[in-house]
């Protein structure tokens, strides 16, 4: 495509009208679009790339590519948005090493679903499932978003032609996650999502800071607080694994903002130090106390969970949790069980070591406990949960941030637990800090904004 005088138009384009405060609605509707953009992929002829490897030696950095790719048609109900930052999930490090299955079978699937999903049914895979940036086109049917507005993206993808979806959109069963089961994900410079998944960027957050919370953020705001997932109340006392990780950052700031008593396990002093600034005050370093769970592959070891136990009740003055935050899987979740207080809940999300778990259900149906299973989050969910960084009572917990060519070794770091809370990635942003509307509320909450950063 070509603007007025003959030249191309590139995204640089599209960066410029977002750094001119000049800029209108008009002006970015009438914005020209590139046909092509780079984006992070994985490549479908590489999903064995890693057979015989052990997990942890399957390298992202091999598997993730940055390429030139063609721009989407857009569909109804879609909006095509310039992507200023990203972040990594845990989910592009499962595409990327093609666990536990290669996410092309997603895009397959999607794409015999009809005309239009074929598009997503690509040879390569657009990943990513986090975005703040500006809108460029809306398709037929968007009236609540036009071209130049500044949002962020849930993941939440979902067709609701099934009266399944309609009481909780994550029960459609055509429910998606964008960026993992879908293509055009946000580790790109324009992204493709459904107009509904699109959220107001909180003002006083630079472009990176506001794409870090969305997914895990969310996922967390269902798992823990929402009716849907433990509904945790004032007083609770919620035992959070990996709590300054990705999950577990939002988990802990949910627990502490809602009145609860948060036993946060981490694997380091410096990860203890990061939960005790966010104002925690029970943690166990789990690795200073060598909790072994697990005797050999095969057998875990009750003693251990004892033990834990134990911990837990000195650090609650002798009260055992009301809630488990869950997610690495086969490695503790026999301890999760065990430790949770009589007619307590564990709400899982992931399996992390391991997706069969074991655990003595004796001490699940005799105290009556209950596993809950939690998985993203609703429009409703993500909307609440954006609106509490918004408002900002939950804070971003960025660390790190790389730019799109170093996505590769930020998903290594993700992969090999090298990173604390949630590593950023700048897509069209040419640097740090930009985007912040709200200067007076950024300084309010500055330090908190920053907690993570850097450590
Ligand atoms: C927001 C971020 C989130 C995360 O990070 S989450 C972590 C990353 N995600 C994951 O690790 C999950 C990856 N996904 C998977 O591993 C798989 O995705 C699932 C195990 C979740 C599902 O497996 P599958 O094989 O895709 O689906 P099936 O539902 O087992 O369907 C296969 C066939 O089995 C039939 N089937 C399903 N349930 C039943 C039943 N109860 N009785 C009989 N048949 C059944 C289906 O219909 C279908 O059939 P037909 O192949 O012909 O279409
Ligand atoms: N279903 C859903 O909607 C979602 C699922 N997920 C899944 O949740 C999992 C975690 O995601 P996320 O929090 O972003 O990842 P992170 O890697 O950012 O954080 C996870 C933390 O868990 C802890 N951990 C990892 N392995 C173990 C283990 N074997 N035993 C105890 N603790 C462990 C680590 O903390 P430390 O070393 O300090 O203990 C780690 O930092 C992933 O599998 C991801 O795919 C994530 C988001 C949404």
């Amino acid at each position: 495509m070509r603007i007025a005088g003959g030249n191309t138009v590139t995204t640089k384009d599209i960066l410029d009208a977002i750094q001119s405060p000049d800029s209108t609605p008009a002006d970015f509707a009438a914005l020209p679009l590139p046909e092509s953009y780079r984006a992070i992929t994985v490549h479908k002829d590489e999903t064995e790339m890693f057979a015989g490897l052990e997990t942890r030696d399957k390298d992202p950095r091999k598997s993730i590519h940055l390429d030139d790719v063609a721009l989407p048609e857009l569909g109804p109900g879609e909006a095509l948005v310039a992507v200023m930052a990203s972040s990594v999930n845990y989910n592009s490090v499962w595409t990327s090493i093609f666990e536990p299955l290669s996410t092309f079978g997603f895009l397959e699937r999607y794409g015999r679903l009809s005309e239009l999903t074929k598009r997503h049914d690509l040879p390569y895979h657009i990943i990513g499932s986090d975005l703040a940036g500006v809108v460029l086109r809306t398709g037929p049917g968007v009236n609540a978003w036009k071209p130049g507005d500044e949002v962020v993206a849930h993941c939440l993808s979902v067709e609701l032609e099934s009266s399944d979806g309609h009481n909780d959109t994550m029960l459609d069963p055509e429910q998606r996650i964008w960026g993992f089961e879908t293509n055009f994900g946000g580790l790109a410079e324009i992204a493709l999502v459904k107009s509904n998944q699109l959220m107001p960027k909180p003002d006083h957050l630079s472009w990176e800071e506001a794409a870090a919370p969305g997914l895990v953020n969310s996922t967390a705001y269902r798992q823990l607080v929402s009716r849907n997932g433990a509904g945790m109340k004032q007083g609770d006392n919620v035992l959070i694994w990996g709590a300054s990780g990705g999950l577990g950052s939002y988990a802990t700031q949910f627990a502490l903002a809602g009145g609860a008593n948060p036993i946060c396990v981490v694997s380091s002093p410096q990860k203890a130090d990061i939960c005790r600034a966010m104002g925690a005050e029970a943690i166990i370093d789990r690795n200073a106390e060598g909790y072994k769970f697990w005797k050999n592959e095969h057998e875990q070891d009750p003693r251990e969970w004892k033990r834990f136990g134990k911990r837990i009740r000195e650090l609650t003055g002798g009260e055992d949790v009301d809630i488990v935050f869950e997610h690495p899987g086969r490695e503790t979740f026999g301890a999760s069980v065990y430790v949770t207080r009589k007619g307590g809940t564990i709400v899982t999300c992931a399996s992390t070591s391991g997706y069969n778990h074991e655990y003595d259900n004796r001490y699940l149906w005799m105290s009556l406990k209950r596993i809950i299973g939690s998985h993203f989050a609703n429009y409703r969910e993500a909307w609440e949960a954006n609106r509490l960084v918004a408002k900002g009572k939950i804070h971003p917990t960025l660390s790190k941030v790389y730019s799109l060519e170093e996505t590769g070794q930020a998903a290594y770091d993700v992969h090999r637990n090298l990173h604390q809370g949630k590593v950023g990635v700048l897509c069209l942003a040419p640097e740090e800090g930009l985007g912040v509307r709200d200067e007076e509320m950024r300084a309010k909450h500055i330090d908190a904004i920053n907690r993570f950063r850097n450590i």
